[in-house]
């Protein structure tokens, strides 16, 4: 197995990982600004919790993943200071609602009906100071933390790390959300029973 030794992937992982509260019930996001912060409240507790290692996703400084989970989209309101959002990428299936004065990712929101995970946002639980949110449990994306700069020879001593915290790395999605991805998309060929 590759050294694991100073192999650093983000933050709220590093240390070890924090387990969830199942009765958590949600908190509040807020960006990196330091005057008229940007605050997102989300009334839920997330999902699927994962690092992310694509180059779409905010990281914090420093970080080679990101940390993302899902809500509800219901169950995301802008509290405060929402002029400051603008979309990334508005032709992105997931837009991301980035905060115009420090950069910081508050929300991410898919608008195409017909996407997989429509009804869904992805969200940075880092940005709460509440403890309970639901705990990482895959990393994505894995390879393509190269595309950030990443040397690939790197790449043994960063999978060997994610496993010994328990995040299996995967280089697309973890296999239960790879299955629902390909069953929308069967039932909508018609090749799965809707
Ligand atoms: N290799 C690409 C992968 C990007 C990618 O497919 N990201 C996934 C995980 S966040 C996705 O669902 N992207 C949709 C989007 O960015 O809107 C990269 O790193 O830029
Ligand atoms: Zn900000
Ligand atoms: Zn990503």
């Amino acid at each position: 197995m590759a050294s694991t030794e100073g192999v650093k992937i983000h933050p709220a992982v590093d240390n070890g990982i924090k387990q969830g509260n199942p009765s958590f019930s949600g908190g509040t996001l807020t960006c990196k600004c330091a005057t008229n912060p940007v605050k997102v409240r989300i009334g839920a507790q997330t999902a699927h919790n994962h690092v992310c290692g694509c180059t779409k996703c905010w990281k914090p400084a420093g970080a080679i993943f990101s940390q993302v989970a899902v809500v509800s989209r219901d169950a995301v309101e802008v509290l405060e200071n929402g002029d400051k959002l603008q979309v990334v990428n508005k032709d992105a299936p997931i837009q991301r609602y980035a905060c115009k004065g420090c950069g910081v990712h508050m929300y991410g929101r898919i608008e195409n009906k017909d996407h997989p995970f429509y009804g869904l946002d992805f969200v940075h639980t880092e940005l709460s100071a509440e403890d309970g949110w639901s705990a990482p449990e895959f990393a994505a994306f894995v390879s393509s933390v190269i595309e950030s700069g990443v040397d690939p020879s790197r790449m043994d001593g960063i999978r060997s790390r994610l496993r010994e915290l328990g995040l299996e790395p995967y280089d697309a999605l973890s296999p239960p959300l790879m299955d629902a991805i390909a069953t929308h998309v069967a039932k909508r060929s018609g090749a799965l029973a809707a």
